[in-house]
């Protein structure tokens, strides 16, 4: 089949890999996009940020992406050791981890030639700088194939936990607070008379939502080594099931401006099983299963090691998953176009 040819357009040709974890959309900008000035991954971050945020825009919103959409920019890593840069992209802007699309990239890399396929197998480990620090990724094979993926992700710890907040419209509510390479608040969706897999999902958002807003006002976060990291990313509604067993837990996380994740949030399993672990509710290597009350997909995670975090105690999380391509497109922007950075509806 002939190359697809290009209309007429101004301006870059952004060359994009889509694919899907769990349902969560993951765009990788191939080509195209502009290379950030800066030292570091987080210097970089903040140029793209803060002096090429139509990059973001243009990928993400309408007319080329959606309210959920998420995506993917490489760039240089100073990080000893890694194979590639990343800098997580969502609809409201930017952040610090994204497990979804580490299983995704971890895919890529060995796909796309950016690391060799380990010839002595089972897994190839793949090093992915992100924003919250060095994450270790390890592919298997399948059929010739890269497979599923599973990643160690920064230390992940508990901040508080039973701590009390006043919502509006649903009075005084007691959340936990971890980090899993971004802070989720979390709390049963039971507290609200819902059900994270079969409550409407407008309900669940309008929910986790609230959560979010008053946590954000009423809790101060601090992270003892990285104040860039200090802030509330989402919050995860969850079953309830948090103490040890072999069926799966549900969650679903609602995260930035209410933007809803269709996998179970590999940031936010390493968090639950950080908090779990701090509740004695799971021991090192005891393997739990989450389920995305958003799509029924399921990600696995399980504490490997005892670590710290500045002056807190943590643990190394191992979350694994499955991503899967979905395309490959590029896109063009002509001048005359006055929607041409994207827009979302109200
Ligand atoms: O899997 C994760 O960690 C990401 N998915 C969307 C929200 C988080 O960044």
């Amino acid at each position: 089949m002939s190359a697809v040819k290009l209309p007429p357009h101004d301006g870059p040709v952004l060359s994009v890999v889509d694919m899907h974890t769990g349902g969560e959309p993951v765009r990788i900008v191939l080509s195209g996009a502009p290379v950030p000035e800066g030292g570091s991954l987080l210097e970089r971050r903040r140029w793209l940020r803060d002096k090429a945020d139509w990059l973001r825009r243009l990928l993400l919103l309408e007319p080329r992406g959606h309210r959920d959409m998420y995506g993917v920019l490489l760039v240089p890593s100073e990080e000893p050791g890694a194979h590639l840069g990343a800098v997580f992209i969502h609809t409201e802007g930017y952040s610090t981890m994204c497990g979804h699309a580490v299983i995704a990239l971890g895919r890529f890399a060995v796909d796309y030639g950016i690391v060799p396929r380990a010839p002595g197998g089972p897994d190839t480990p793949v090093r992915i700088h992100c924003p919250c620090g060095p994450v270790q990724a390890y592919v298997s094979t399948s059929g010739g194939r890269s497979g599923a993926v599973r990643f160690h992700s920064v230390p992940a710890f508990t901040l508080a936990t039973d701590v009390s907040v006043e919502v509006p419209g649903y009075g005084k509510l007691v959340v936990d607070i971890a980090y899993g390479g971004a802070f989720y608040a979390f709390v049963s969706a039971e507290r609200f008379g819902l059900d994270v897999c079969t409550s409407k999902t407008r309900d669940l958002v309008d929910v986790a939502a609230a959560v979010t807003a008053s946590v954000k006002e009423q809790v101060k976060l601090a992270h003892p080594e990285n104040d860039e990291m200090a802030f509330l990313y989402g919050t995860i509604l969850t079953d309830g099931n948090d103490g040890y067993s072999e069926q799966p837990t549900a969650n679903i996380c609602v995260f930035a401006d209410s933007q809803v994740d269709r996998s179970p949030t590999g940031s936010g399993v390493t968090a639950r099983i950080a908090l779990q672990y701090h509740k004695g509710l799971i021991q090192l290597d005891q393997t739990r299963s989450f389920r995305s009350g958003a799509t029924d997909s399921v990600f696995t995670g399980k504490a490997v090691k005892e670590t710290t975090c500045g002056n807190l105690k943590a643990v190394i999380v191992e979350v694994s998953g499955q991503a899967f391509y979905t395309g490959a497109s590029s896109f063009v922007l002509e001048n005359e176009d006055t929607l041409k950075n994207g827009f979302l509806l109200k």
